[in-house]
């Protein structure tokens, strides 16, 4: 089994005597810097004056231009959208940092796809959450925490590895589990990840059994509960027991139909589309896709985005999630984080 490493395991001195700045207050943003505030660690952030700015200052994080927060301190976690770090690191990190710093990632892809290059004379490294920020933060304030990958690019100062997992446990995966990585293993497991299983994968999924169902003239809200509320309260037993754990708590009539339906959608066919999906990912033609979207403004990406949000499935959600308080209590309480993080 690979090498995991807890809490106990690890020693953030290394740390403590560094100021660390968090470029960008999204949904990772939001949680490394308070995250790692709570864990004692000395942070500001760097911002363009805006929501996240107001929303930082709120939370009462120190909160300084992009440029003099990089300028400021000697660890500096870029946690800006990926289309966007290219440019703003050209303009605003790269002329600040100083031998001896470390430039970090919770994300490969800047990097190995050489659309940032970093100077010889700083460390490199990733800390990659394994999973949503807005996470990282709650699972954090719980007393829990999400899993992080580590991978070192560049060790100019010998203690790459060591900053590396006090970072990682700063942000709570010390909890979880922190495993070393390389920036070409993360950047394409987890845009495979992304694509063919956690979000690609499961929207599909759930859209064609919502329209397989309505279609067949079934009402839109029993289909709902059925392809989509439902798949969460399912998804936490394999999260709590894996597969076995989840088919204890399921019918036998269910576990049979597991068994004998589920490979007759998702089968060899699909791995087979899964594997041109790897493909593409390992070869670069994925990311010059994308990095050619943004930059012609993402006509497709804003009109797929726009015809989405009219699907049948939000349509019905939205009105089911209004009455079930508890749903729309947690929704409520991410919009607002949302509304203030997003650009
Ligand atoms: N989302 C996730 O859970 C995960 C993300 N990652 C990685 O983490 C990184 C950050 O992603 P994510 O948290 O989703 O990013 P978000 O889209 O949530 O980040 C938006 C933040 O960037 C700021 N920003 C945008 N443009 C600028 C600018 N020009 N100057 C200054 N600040 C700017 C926004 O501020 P403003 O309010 O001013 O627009 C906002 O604070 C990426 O590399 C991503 O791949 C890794 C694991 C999971
Ligand atoms: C699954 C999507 C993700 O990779 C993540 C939350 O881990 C992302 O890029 O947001
Ligand atoms: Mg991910
Ligand atoms: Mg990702």
């Amino acid at each position: 089994m690979a090498k995991v490493l807890y809490h106990n395991d690890i020693q953030e001195e290394v740390l403590k005597s560094k100021k660390i700045a968090i470029i960008g207050y999204g949904s990772q943003g939001h949680a490394h810097a308070l995250n790692l505030k709570e864990s004692g660690f000395d942070v500001v952030v760097g911002l363009r004056k805006g929501k996240s700015w107001d929303k930082a200052v709120e939370d009462g994080v120190e909160v300084k231009s992009v440029a003099d927060a990089t300028k400021a301190s000697d660890v500096v976690m870029v946690l800006l959208p990926d289309e966007y770090q290219p440019t703003i690191y050209k303009e605003s990190i790269e002329p600040h940092l100083e031998a001896g710093n470390a430039l970090v990632f919770a994300h490969g892809f800047n990097v190995h796809f050489n659309q940032v290059v970093p100077p010889a004379d700083v460390d490199v490294f990733l800390v990659a959450p394994k999973g949503p920020g807005h996470l990282v933060r709650r699972t954090f304030e719980e007393g829990a925490g999400v899993p992080a990958l580590y991978g070192i690019y560049q060790d100019y100062t010998g203690k790459a590895t060591e900053t590396a997992l006090a970072y990682a446990k700063g942000i709570g995966a010390g909890r979880a589990g922190i495993l070393q990585t390389s920036f070409q293993e993360e950047t394409e497991t987890d845009l495979f990840g992304e694509q063919a299983v956690l979000c690609g994968g499961v929207t599909s999924l759930v859209k064609a059994g919502f329209e397989t169902l309505t279609e067949a003239g079934y009402q839109p809200e029993v289909a709902y509960f059925e392809c989509l509320h439902e798949l969460k309260l399912i998804v936490d037993l394999m999260y709590e027991g894996g597969l076995e754990g989840m088919r204890y708590s399921i019918s036998d009539t269910a576990q049979w139909g597991d068994y004998v339906s589920g490979p007759r959608v998702v089968n060899e066919e699909t791995k087979a589309r899964m594997k041109d999906v790897l493909t593409d990912i390992q070869t670069g033609v994925f990311a010059k896709g994308w990095i050619l979207e943004n930059q012609v403004n993402r006509p497709q990406f804003n009109a797929i985005t726009a015809s989405e949000s009219k699907h049948q499935i939000e349509k019905v959600g939205k009105e089911l999630r209004a009455l079930m308080p508890f749903v729309n209590q947690k929704a409520k309480a991410k919009k607002e984080v949302v509304s203030n993080d997003s650009n």
